[in-house]
């Protein structure tokens, strides 16, 4: 993808767009139909190493890792499904859960507590380049976790019911989920902070 082109005073400058990192091409898939052409980026599959701890702090700790090795302006994301009568977890744990336990595994976690209610978060963190301390970009969906239903194609979805909905996250159409999900709203202060900045609309500043 061409490099985007930004002004200095009155010196074009060409910088080079976002790359976002990730080894998951669902969320890639998402994330290329919400931002559109709202920000210049490209994309780069690559399964980073992730911290344990606090999920704002594993996202940080993938943007410094990404910025690492794509030595420029990188996005990625972290993603979390926290059951509430769990005070949060599995959280970012979800994948490896997931891999282990399944759809029902998930369900029966939360067996022996009457509160099915949960969230999805996801957090985007951009960092400009190697050096410079990663931001963050927090969007949550609350719902409830139930018996899996609909097309088994992403993670968690067959069991993630949001709130206000009777269908699943896997039962919605794509575009449905898409307004409503936890990453949609963290692409949208993404897309804020881009326009903001004047990315794409003819300036110096990154931040
Ligand atoms: O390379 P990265 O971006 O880290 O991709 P990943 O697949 O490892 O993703 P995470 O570390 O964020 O782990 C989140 C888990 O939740 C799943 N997941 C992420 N977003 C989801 C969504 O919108 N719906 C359902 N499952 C999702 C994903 O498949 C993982 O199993
Ligand atoms: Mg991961």
């Amino acid at each position: 993808m061409a490099a985007t082109r930004l002004m200095a005073g009155s010196v074009p400058v060409k910088l080079p767009p976002v790359t976002f990192v990730t080894g998951n091409a669902k969320k890639l898939e998402e994330v290329k139909v919400i931002l559109g052409q709202s920000i210049p980026f490209q994309s780069l599959k690559l399964d980073l190493p992730e911290l344990q701890g606090d999920p704002e702090d594993i996202a940080k700790e993938k943007a410094r890792l990404a910025a690492k090795q794509v030595k420029g302006p990188v996005l990625v994301e972290d993603t979390c499904l926290c059951f509430n009568a769990l005070k949060g977890l599995p959280g970012p744990y979800i994948k490896w859960f997931l891999q282990k336990l399944g759809h029902e595994g998930l369900n029966n976690m939360l067996m022996a507590y009457e509160d099915k209610s949960a969230y999805a978060m996801c957090i985007f963190s951009l960092a400009i380049g190697p050096n410079s301390e990663p931001i963050t970009f927090v969007g949550k969906t609350p719902g409830k976790i139930v018996p899996a239903r609909g097309p088994n194609d992403f993670g968690w979805d067959p069991v993630f019911q949001p709130d206000g909905y009777e269908q699943t996250y896997a039962e919605m159409p794509k575009e449905e989920k898409n307004k409503i999900s936890h990453r949609s709203r963290a692409l949208a202060l993404v897309k804020s902070h881009f326009s903001e900045a004047g990315i794409g609309l003819e300036t110096d500043e990154w931040t």
